[in-house]
């Protein structure tokens, strides 16, 4: 008979979002699934100390995405992803030279690697997602051990079964208001912050309330993704802190609105991600092919997150400040109807004209 006492032990969420801390330390995690056990650790994060321990273990195996195995000319057998064979005497340096495109162009080959075809890559590929939400360089080793729940417990280590993890990560957590306070702003007088709160432990969100919009009426509302660089830095080379700004200005000349300010900074990579994609736009490529040389997709973001957002404070359509046709569907998609597109084409410059060319022929936004 299952037991009705509360338990003290963390659930799998809860698993999940300490696993995310343990990777970014470089201490690995348990995965189990398939009838067997891999311990996994993010090489970002790997020191060489830990990667001896890990081999005594078993023999390592790299899963990168296949976005990052394409420009590393290896095979994909998996479809999205690579599984590679760490060789013997190969340390850290070398898998962090495979895992990380900044020196691609000075040292290109770093081969012959061998990429692995049969088996299952279930494990690979919910570590692979797993890191990439810890917000770090998507690449992971990963070493088969004989006793998974042993070496767990023997260890302190984070258990982490496929089955348990796999729903959490393809959903969206649930957002929670924590506190709302009124703030006047330039744009606004009439200005009211609210914050959300993930039940994953991830990043919370804001929305900034500007007067009192009607709930039955489609609202003027903007999804703001955090922009460090732009939104506060004064980045030449982007257009989000004129968007930001112009946003909340028509909302305040229009007496009503909301803004969203998500934090999917880099468009969900992170900032440490997207500097070392400003790194790579130094070197001449363009803002989608860094993305994909660092091993992401263009656009990492989960717009559910928005939408989730905008249902809780009792929106249902929007009037929405953009030029991102996705983002429409998103919502749409989402359940929340889009009345009207507003274009928002604030902070053209000289240094951000090709990045929004880029956008336009690439990522489908209007110019
Ligand atoms: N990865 C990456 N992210 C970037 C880059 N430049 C800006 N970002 C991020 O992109 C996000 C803003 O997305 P945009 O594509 O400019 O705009 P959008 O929000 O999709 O579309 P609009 O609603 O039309 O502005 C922010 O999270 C920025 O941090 C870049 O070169 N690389
Ligand atoms: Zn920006």
């Amino acid at each position: 008979m299952p037991s009705t006492r509360p338990t003290l032990a963390p659930n799998a969420i809860e698993r999940l979002s300490r696993a995310r801390g343990d990777l970014r330390m470089g201490v690995p995690v348990v995965m189990t699934g398939d009838g067997r056990a891999m311990l996994v650790v993010a090489v970002e994060a790997l020191e060489p100390e830990r990667l001896a321990a890990l081999r005594a273990l078993g023999q390592p195996e790299l899963a990168l995405t296949a976005r990052r195995a394409e420009t590393l000319k290896t095979p994909a057998y998996d479809g999205d992803i690579a599984r590679v064979l760490v060789p013997e005497g190969m340390g850290v340096e070398w898998l962090r030279a495979l895992a990380d495109p900044a020196d691609d162009l000075r040292v290109p080959l770093k081969g012959p690697l061998r990429a692995l075809r049969d088996g299952s890559s279930d494990l690979h590929r919910a570590a692979l997602q797993l890191v990439k939400s810890a917000h770090l360089l998507p690449a992971a080793l990963l070493v088969p051990v004989a006793h998974g729940l042993a070496l767990a417990e023997e260890n302190s280590l984070t258990l982490l079964p496929l089955v348990e993890i796999m729903p959490e990560l393809a959903r969206m957590s649930p957002l929670h208001p924590v506190v709302n306070a009124r703030l006047p702003m330039q744009a606004a007088q009439a200005g009211r912050v609210h914050i959300f709160r993930p039940e994953d432990g991830g990043e919370e969100h804001y929305a900034i309330e500007i007067g009192r919009p009607d709930r039955s009426q489609p609202v003027l509302a903007r999804l703001h993704s955090a922009c460090f660089t732009g939104d506060v830095l004064g980045s030449l080379k982007c257009d989000c802190g004129p968007q930001l700004r112009a946003a909340l200005a028509q909302m305040g000349e229009e007496g009503a609105g909301v803004l969203l300010y998500l934090n999917q900074e880099g468009r969900g990579i992170g900032l440490a991600n997207k500097m070392r994609a400003y790194s790579l736009q130094d070197q001449g490529f363009d803002t989608v092919e860094a993305n994909h040389r660092l091993g992401f997709e263009d656009d990492e973001r989960d717009f559910r997150i928005g939408a989730g957002i905008l249902r809780k404070m009792g929106f249902s359509a929007v009037r929405l400040l953009t030029n991102n046709p996705k983002k429409m569907a998103m919502m749409e998609s989402c359940g929340i109807a889009v009345a009207e597109r507003v274009p928002l084409k604030v902070g053209l410059t000289a240094q951000n004209a090709g990045y929004l060319a880029t956008k336009a022929a690439k990522s489908g936004h209007l110019l």
